[in-house]
């Protein structure tokens, strides 16, 4: 029987989709059907803050609640940390590059972009931690998809923009990027650059054919970053960046995490790291978020700073 993936209409939507139902056709001779979910994310053009963290997710998890669908792949940086009634994660397929890009008129890099560069991005935690380079750039909020991100620099509303490396990679325009820059300096979201593959928990048979996709290493670092996230108890257009990264240790693969949390101006930045085995990574991630309490996460995440005043 055909299986119905259910999906946003957005040409990144489409591409995260697209690439999901091949992986599944591939992998379990399954045929895959795309069926367009409308969300309200998608008829606004409110900033994201204000439309609250889950605006692109309730939809395609309401089609699968009401088994209009059989699965949904979302970008699972933009899924709440806290887990959907009902439905379960199944697949955690290989990470594209989790890292943030800079695209700047005339091929410059960060270093080259002038005093007073206006840098577009509505990302609180690209805000601060552009602000926190002390270069006196000047981050303005932006929105829309990529597509219209990337025109918007073109027409010079902006100097440059910040967007996730992975997003351009899906539209086959990486080769944009004029830096990709280093998690030293833009340390990238929770979970950025991963797609979370969600059905129905009842739904055992379509579980096993999806655990086909799931990538270990990857469901480890997402873990662990996530469980960092949801330990500091932010959404995620919160200032808190997370990226793990699973290497050989003595004692075989380890996850190496970094966490940072920034007050929204720049003015704090506190950055620490933990490493663990995979099977630890929630209590990796769980506990380096103890660590950034204990050194003053709270200063940055206390109070709630309105993005576009
Ligand atoms: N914030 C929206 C969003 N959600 C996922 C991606 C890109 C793909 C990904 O990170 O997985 C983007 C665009 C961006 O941050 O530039």
């Amino acid at each position: 029987m055909t299986l119905r993936l259910g999906t946003r209409g957005s040409a990144l939507a489409m591409a995260q989709s697209n690439t999901v139902a091949e992986a599944v056709r591939q992998r379990t001779g399954r045929p895959v059907e795309l069926v367009e979910i409308v969300t309200p994310g998608d008829r606004s053009s409110a900033p994201i803050q204000r439309l609250g963290v889950g605006v692109f997710v309730s939809a395609l998890r309401d089609a699968l609640l009401a088994n209009e669908i059989d699965f949904a792949v979302h970008s699972y940086k933009d899924l709440p940390t806290a887990p959907a009634k009902g439905l379960v994660v199944a697949a955690v397929p290989q990470r594209e590059d989790p890292r943030d890009a800079l695209v700047a008129r005339a091929g410059m890099t960060l270093n080259e972009l002038p005093e007073g560069a206006r840098i577009g991005t509505g990302a609180l935690r690209r805000i601060a931690q552009l602000n926190a380079l002390g270069r006196r750039l000047r981050p303005e909020p932006v929105r829309g998809n990529v597509d219209s991100r990337l025109r918007k620099l073109a027409e010079g509303q902006f100097d440059a923009i910040v967007l996730a490396r992975a997003g351009m990679a899906r539209l086959g325009r990486a080769a944009e990027a004029t830096e990709v820059l280093d998690p030293l300096l833009m340390l990238p979201a929770p979970a950025q650059g991963a797609l979370a593959v969600e059905c129905r928990e009842d739904d055992v048979e379509l579980r096993k054919l999806l655990s086909a996709l799931d990538d270990e290493d990857t469901r480890a670092a997402i873990t662990a970053e996530r469980a960092l996230l949801a330990e500091l108890e932010a959404g995620c257009s919160a200032p808190i960046a997370a990226l793990a990264e699973v290497a050989e240790g003595d004692e075989g693969p380890e996850i190496y995490l970094r966490g940072a949390v920034f007050s929204p101006d720049g003015g704090f930045a506190l950055r620490l790291s933990r490493t663990g085995t995979l099977a630890d990574a929630a209590e990796v991630g769980r506990a380096l978020a103890r660590d950034l309490r204990e050194e003053g996460a709270d200063n940055a995440l206390g109070v709630q700073h309105d993005p576009h005043p």
